[in-house]
């Protein structure tokens, strides 16, 4: 437990950090053609002109790696979903000191987006809506995604959890291709060259199930992200980062971005769907202004997600806790004139395992920080 920190965490850790000085994450140089920026007075200048941006991404990125170690020691098979949701969130919640209840709380900072608690096959954006009574398996294979923003600034970070050593191939080759992912990112590094070395990696691993060896394959429709302030996306101009080798794009990275880098591996096709009821939902934000809405209910459930959400990420939980009720037909009505976007679970086949890994990167001015990097992960 971290100094000052209680168990479960609820002490609000500005309180932990009086002067601001939050840990730095793991802070890699730039190479090559980039190596001068390492020692350039101009880039170390821009950088030190960032420090407020520094301090709230820091701040998030500690507030993530205290809840997730509460989370990796305390999420047990027999515990419901919506349990450790709770868990996490709460946490969150406690620790940035933003309960969220009040109309503008969590746009100041909190839970960034809903807490995924994707399970085997399906590989992300799956959440428990009420009433859901899924209870955590021996042999299930859980991602836990879960993000933190103060201001805006958003640390996007996940890692996998299973309960039986046979899984624990799957969880090493994932994790060597996010390592590999970071190590390759970089200022004017080449999206396809990223997604190449992530796909290398991945695939040089192997599993051995039931008896039978399976490849590890890189879900060829999942991908990094870069973030901005309050979009997860990165907003409409939002940029991919591939996990598998793809046309040589021209796309590269640039300094001053931040990225989600994420890899997700599986025993399956390699490839998700949508599957199943949808719990996650984020306003569209190039909807046109003032869409008209044929159900009343619409109206005042749109302005309780722009009071609570703005274009952050939320779940039906979110709307439950606010005291909504009743409030499916209006959110089908918002999603059916494009004001709302849903987000249905992500999944592979059948009987297939995937597992994630996840880290947020600053492409600093002088230095690449791989800001949520922790001891655990
Ligand atoms: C609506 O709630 C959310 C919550 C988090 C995110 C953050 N994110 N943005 N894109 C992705 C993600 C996740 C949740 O990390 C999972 C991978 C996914 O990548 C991807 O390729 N997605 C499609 C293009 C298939 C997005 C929305
Ligand atoms: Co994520």
């Amino acid at each position: 437990v971290a100094p000052g920190q209680s168990s479960p965490p609820r002490v609000e850790v500005s309180k932990l950090f009086p002067d601001n000085a939050y840990p730095i994450g793991e802070e890699v140089e730039y190479q090559n053609d980039n190596a001068y920026r390492t020692t350039s007075e101009e880039k170390r200048a821009l950088d030190r002109s960032n420090s407020d941006y520094l301090t709230d991404y820091r701040q998030g990125a500690e507030i993530h790696r205290q809840v997730r170690t509460y989370a990796r020691a305390n999420i047990k098979p027999g515990m419901s979903l919506t349990e450790i949701a709770e868990m996490i969130e709460n946490s969150t919640r406690a620790l940035t000191g933003h309960p969220g209840l009040e109309e503008g709380d969590n746009i100041k900072g909190g839970v960034a987006f809903p807490t995924g608690l994707s399970i085997n096959h399906c590989a992300a954006h799956y959440t428990p809506n009420l009433g859901n009574k899924t209870v955590l398996q021996q042999s299930d294979v859980l991602k836990v995604d879960f993000g933190v923003h103060l201001n805006g600034y958003i640390v996007d970070s996940a890692f996998t959890m299973a309960f039986e050593p046979r899984f624990d191939p799957l969880l090493a080759a994932v994790r060597a291709a996010t390592n590999t992912g970071i190590a390759l990112a970089g200022i004017d590094a080449r999206m396809s060259e990223i997604g190449a070395g992530i796909q290398e990696t991945m695939e040089s691993h192997e599993i051995e199930l039931n008896g039978q060896l399976s490849p590890i394959k890189s879900i060829r429709n999942l991908n990094g992200h870069t973030i901005t302030p309050y979009s997860i996306h990165g907003g409409s101009s939002g940029k991919s980062v591939p996990i598998v080798a793809s046309p040589n794009n021209t796309d590269r990275m640039e300094e001053g971005e931040t990225y989600a880098i994420e890899t997700f591996g599986s025993t399956g096709k390699g490839f998700v769907r949508d599957d199943g009821e949808v719990s996650h939902y984020a306003r569209n934000p190039d909807a046109p202004k003032n869409t008209p809405l044929r159900i009343s209910s619409a109206k005042g459930l749109l302005r309780v997600i722009d009071k609570n959400f703005g274009t952050l990420p939320w779940c039906r939980r979110y709307l439950d806790r606010l005291g909504q009720e009743k409030y499916l037909l209006g959110l089908n009505c918002l999603v059916q004139s494009g004001v709302v976007n849903d987000y249905p679970p992500l999944v592979d086949i059948k009987g297939s395992y995937t597992a994630q890994w996840e880290h947020t990167i600053l492409l600093r001015p002088n230095v690449k920080e791989v800001v949520s990097r922790g001891t655990d992960y």
